[in-house]
């Protein structure tokens, strides 16, 4: 690993640093790993999918990307076609940055950077959603629907505080979604709801304490519902959630390797997928348990 480096920057995401840092990381990965290192800057989206899909074919056998939860999920989606599965990290630049919260990187890139001077290897799982794969998590709801239109340049500069400000406005409408989730023994539950998330770490959304006990790597998905669609509910949900009390009584939760979800009235939904646009349901889904190699970045 470290040997020939591919690092895909989003000249997009970060504030437009994209550049500077990959140059940055370069220096770090030559001086301190000897790495053969080269910079490929995204035009368009899904660049950083064909060029990580490659990677090994090329040479490489390390893929590094610098971005937001977007690029991060292109990435790996190239990374788990490929034959051969090159290394992947990455150095978070994006507003909320879930997996690189759960694999303890540091959110300021400059300090990121740094960390890559000690690095090691660890598993990393990885979910499946139909035909396409995701890093951090799947969600439906009106929330989860309005945050995927917040704008790129909000973001970049009113960070989180953007986002929040998009999914209040989802927050006082009653509306809601009719699903049935199958669990993979078969088990069926039959819910309401405004927001419904699988998971595949703690952090989600930013919040760290979302889903207690869940690890990167111990092949499992989280299912957390709201159950009920009304704002009170949601006001329940969230004093849990903030109180980490995992047995909530207004949160329907299940942890499993698969999971179907479908709509009961065969209404049209749509998802968010790692922060972007996804399937509408109905949705499979299935953890592809330690499904990369993933660099672990600083001193532990
Ligand atoms: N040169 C480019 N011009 C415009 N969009 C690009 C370019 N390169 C990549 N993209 C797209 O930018 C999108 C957003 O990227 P990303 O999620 O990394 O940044 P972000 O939106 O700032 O981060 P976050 O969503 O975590 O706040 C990605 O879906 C990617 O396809």
């Amino acid at each position: 690993m470290l040997k020939n480096v591919l690092l895909i920057t989003n000249p997009v995401a970060g504030k437009g640093l994209g550049e500077k840092y990959a140059q940055k990381l370069k220096d770090v990965l030559e001086d301190y790993h000897q790495s053969n290192v080269e910079i490929k800057i995204t035009e368009e989206e899904f660049d950083a999918t064909k060029w990580s899909k490659n990677a090994t074919k090329e040479g490489f056998d390390t893929v590094i990307c610098l971005g937001g939860d977007g690029t991060v999920s292109e990435t790996v989606n190239g990374i788990i076609e490929a034959q051969d599965k090159p290394v992947f990290g990455f150095v978070p630049m994006g507003t909320v940055n879930d997996l690189g919260r759960a694999l303890g990187y540091k959110m300021n890139p400059e300090k990121a950077i740094e960390d890559f001077k000690t690095v090691s290897i660890d598993k990393l799982d990885v979910g499946k959603v139909n035909d396409r794969v995701f890093i951090n998590v799947i969600a439906l709801g009106p929330i989860a629907e309005q945050v995927m239109t917040t704008d790129s340049d909000d973001k970049n500069r009113f960070g989180v505080l953007a986002y929040v400000r998009d999914g209040m406005k989802a927050f006082f409408t009653d509306k809601g979604y009719e699903v049935r989730v199958t669990a993979s023994d078969g088990t069926t539950t039959e819910i309401k709801t405004n927001l419904l998330f699988v998971g595949l770490t703690n952090s989600i959304g930013g919040v760290e304490f979302m889903i207690p006990g869940a690890n990167y790597n111990d092949g499992k998905g989280y299912l957390s519902v709201i159950k009920g669609h009304t704002p009170i509910n949601t006001i329940r949900a969230g004093l849990e959630v903030g109180l980490s009390n995992i047995d909530a009584d207004n949160i329907f939760r299940l942890s499993d390797t698969k999971f179907k979800i479908e709509s009961i009235n065969n209404e049209s939904i749509t998802t968010n997928v790692d922060g972007d646009n996804g399937p509408e349901l109905p949705l499979e889904i299935e953890i592809l348990s330690q499904a990369i190699d993933v660099l672990i970045t600083g001193e532990s």
